[in-house]
């Protein structure tokens, strides 16, 4: 299996975060090349994890075996179409994308009846913590194989039955980073303004949303019971955590869950 070459175009933050965890799960560095409109980001890349580069996506595309499509989905189209033009026998190779919005019925718009598996990975795969979702199409059993064990470095990885579950996969795990970002850049800015070094509060914050993702993973309690181990009666806690409720988190967060799917089908539809 680590004899195919893979062959990333687009060299951005999720094209690094996959090299990165299939580079340090084994996979060969020699075989993987990384192509990319510009060259900084390739050089990074070469440095950090020893993969082949290239400036030009139709020399990567003609060397691999598995090529994963990861650039914006914006310049998707352009990108398919360019590389169907120039080399017509791709069409024969499997396909990943890591794109949100676009379903597979657009890649064969741009490129025929390909072989294909949609992916929605999330940035903390750079770490061995992330999670993707996949949802394959006319691929056999072998490809899935493959593209799992891809995608196993990564993290934990979720087969889809129904494309549209990805759009899912894109609320619960693709964007939810950036909202536990988000959560964590304003603790750390409260914690700031209390007096704490950005460097200490920022260390302090994200040491325990560590703490607690693992106290979750590694117990059968639900989320619900973890947190009321820490609500003291008449404590603190109870005080923020009603808070929180009383200005409507939880609606907050699913109206947010609701926006991302509702974009990805958007991009769907006009992208
Ligand atoms: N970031 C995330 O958390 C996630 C992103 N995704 C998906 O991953 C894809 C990439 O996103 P992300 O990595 O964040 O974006 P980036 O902008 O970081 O990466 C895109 C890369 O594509 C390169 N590029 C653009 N046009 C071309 C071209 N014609 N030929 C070769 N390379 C090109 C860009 O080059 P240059 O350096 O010149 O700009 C850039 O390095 C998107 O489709 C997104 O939906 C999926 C899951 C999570
Ligand atoms: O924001 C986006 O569209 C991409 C997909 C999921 C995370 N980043």
């Amino acid at each position: 299996m680590n004899d195919n070459i893979v062959a990333f175009i687009g060299a951005g933050n999720m094209a690094r975060c996959v090299i990165a965890s299939m580079v340090q799960a084994g996979y060969p560095a020699q075989n993987i090349i990384a192509s990319n409109r510009t060259e900084p980001k390739l050089q990074a890349l070469a440095n950090d994890y020893g993969i082949q580069t290239t400036l030009d996506n139709i020399e990567a595309v003609t060397k691999a075996d598995v090529i994963v499509l990861a650039v914006k989905p914006q310049m998707m189209g352009d990108v398919c179409q360019t590389l169907i033009e120039r080399a017509p026998e791709i069409q024969e190779k499997l396909f990943v994308t890591v794109a949100a919005g676009l379903p597979v019925s657009r890649y064969e718009s741009w490129l025929g009846d390909i072989r294909m598996v949609r992916s929605m990975p999330n940035t903390p795969s750079l770490v061995g913590l992330g999670v993707t979702g996949l949802f394959p199409s006319r691929c056999s059993n072998y490809e899935k194989s493959f593209v799992d064990a891809m995608f196993k470095g990564t993290g934990m990885t979720v087969w889809l039955e129904q494309e549209h579950e990805i759009d899912h996969v894109i609320a619960v795990t693709g964007s939810s980073p950036a909202y536990f970002f988000y959560f964590m850049q304003s603790m750390q800015q409260v914690a700031e303004e209390l007096g704490f070094e950005p460097e200490q509060a920022k260390r302090m914050v994200a040491q325990t949303a560590m703490g607690a993702a693992k106290m979750a993973l590694d117990s059968d309690s639900s989320f619900a019971e973890l947190r009321a181990q820490v609500t003291s009666k008449g404590g603190t806690t109870h005080e923020a955590v009603t808070s929180f409720a009383d200005q409507g988190l939880e609606a907050m967060v699913a109206n947010a869950m609701q926006a991302a799917i509702t974009r990805a089908r958007e991009m769907a539809k006009t992208l």
